[in-house]
């Protein structure tokens, strides 16, 4: 068999397996898109629990089956939830999905992102500038010291994160995943660009992070690759037919949702992608 089916049969498998089994990926996230994560995790066939409390985040680190940290909007109590949270991740092999959302605000958020470095996430998520600037953080090939981030958008392009994507997957022996028009998924030896979406997911807040939740969610039931291109092909395939239906961003994020829901393993795992080894 090719690479490109193995790649596929492994997609199907992650979405059947998902909805059978209905795993658990507790999430800290921010209090901006939190609803929103929770809905894209549940209509993908996942179930979702979120806290803030470092024992709350010690327990969910150890009842799920994987976990999502993302450090969108940081209150002080995060000092203590997400090292004591990652490091449970870490020592019991769960896989976890970090989400450096705008990485450069603020002294806490540096420290917190330096902190996971050791704690290896199964998958890093971000758009470009993101990537880009957690590598430089981490001391890696690709990455810039003085990040291009703005806030929680990129100023840079997938491409431009490609160096920084396979530089972070090499440390941490996972994968990452580069948002954006197209996407860039990598192990660190096979990089795969994922074709869809819409426009209009740069429109409402919170494709990005929802996203990392739904990885999440297949990380449970499949290799960090997998699970980010399967999250990144339900993503695009979802997000361009809810276009076709929407009348603006509103309408756009409701027909999102259901799409999620009634997107097939098979029409997941044949939403246009290209793969390169490296
Ligand atoms: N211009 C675009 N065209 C198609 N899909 C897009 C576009 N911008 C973002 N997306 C999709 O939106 C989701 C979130 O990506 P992105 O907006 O880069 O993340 P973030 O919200 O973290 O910046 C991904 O599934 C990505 O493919
Ligand atoms: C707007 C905003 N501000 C802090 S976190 C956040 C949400 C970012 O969501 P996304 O990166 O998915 O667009
Ligand atoms: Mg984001």
């Amino acid at each position: 068999m090719s690479l490109k089916r193995d790649i596929q049969t492994g997609i199907i498998h992650a979405v059947e397996t998902v909805r059978q089994t209905n795993p658990m990926a507790g999430s800290v996230t921010n209090s901006v898109t939190i609803n929103f994560v929770a809905n894209a995790q549940l209509a993908v066939g996942g179930s979702a629990a979120m806290v803030y409390l470092p024992d709350e985040a010690q327990f969910l680190a150890q009842a799920g089956g994987a976990a999502y940290i993302n450090v969108g909007t940081l209150t002080p109590v995060y000092e203590k939830t997400l090292p004591g949270m990652a490091e449970i991740l870490h020592n019991t092999g769960k896989p976890w999905v970090l989400d450096p959302v705008a990485i450069g605000i603020g002294d806490l958020r540096t420290r917190l992102l330096q902190t996971f470095k050791p704690y290896k996430p199964a998958i890093i998520r971000g758009n470009a500038s993101e990537i880009i600037a957690l590598a430089g953080l981490w001391g890696l090939a690709g990455g810039t010291k003085t990040s291009n981030v703005r806030g929680v958008d990129s100023q840079d392009s997938v491409s431009a994160a490609k160096v920084a994507a396979v530089a972070l997957a090499g440390w941490t022996g996972g994968a990452v995943a580069v948002s954006g028009k197209q996407d860039l998924i990598t192990d660190g030896s096979v990089i795969a660009v994922s074709h869809g979406g819409s426009h209009f997911m740069e429109k409402i807040t919170g494709s990005g992070c929802s996203l990392g939740g739904v990885m999440a969610v297949y990380a449970t039931a499949a290799s960090g690759f997998i699970a980010a291109l399967t999250g990144t092909a339900v993503y695009n395939l979802a997000g361009c037919r809810a276009a076709e239906k929407a009348d603006g961003p509103a309408s756009f994020q409701v027909h999102f949702l259901d799409e999620l829901y009634k997107a097939k393993p098979r029409e997941i795992a044949d939403n246009p992608f290209d793969i390169e080894e490296i």
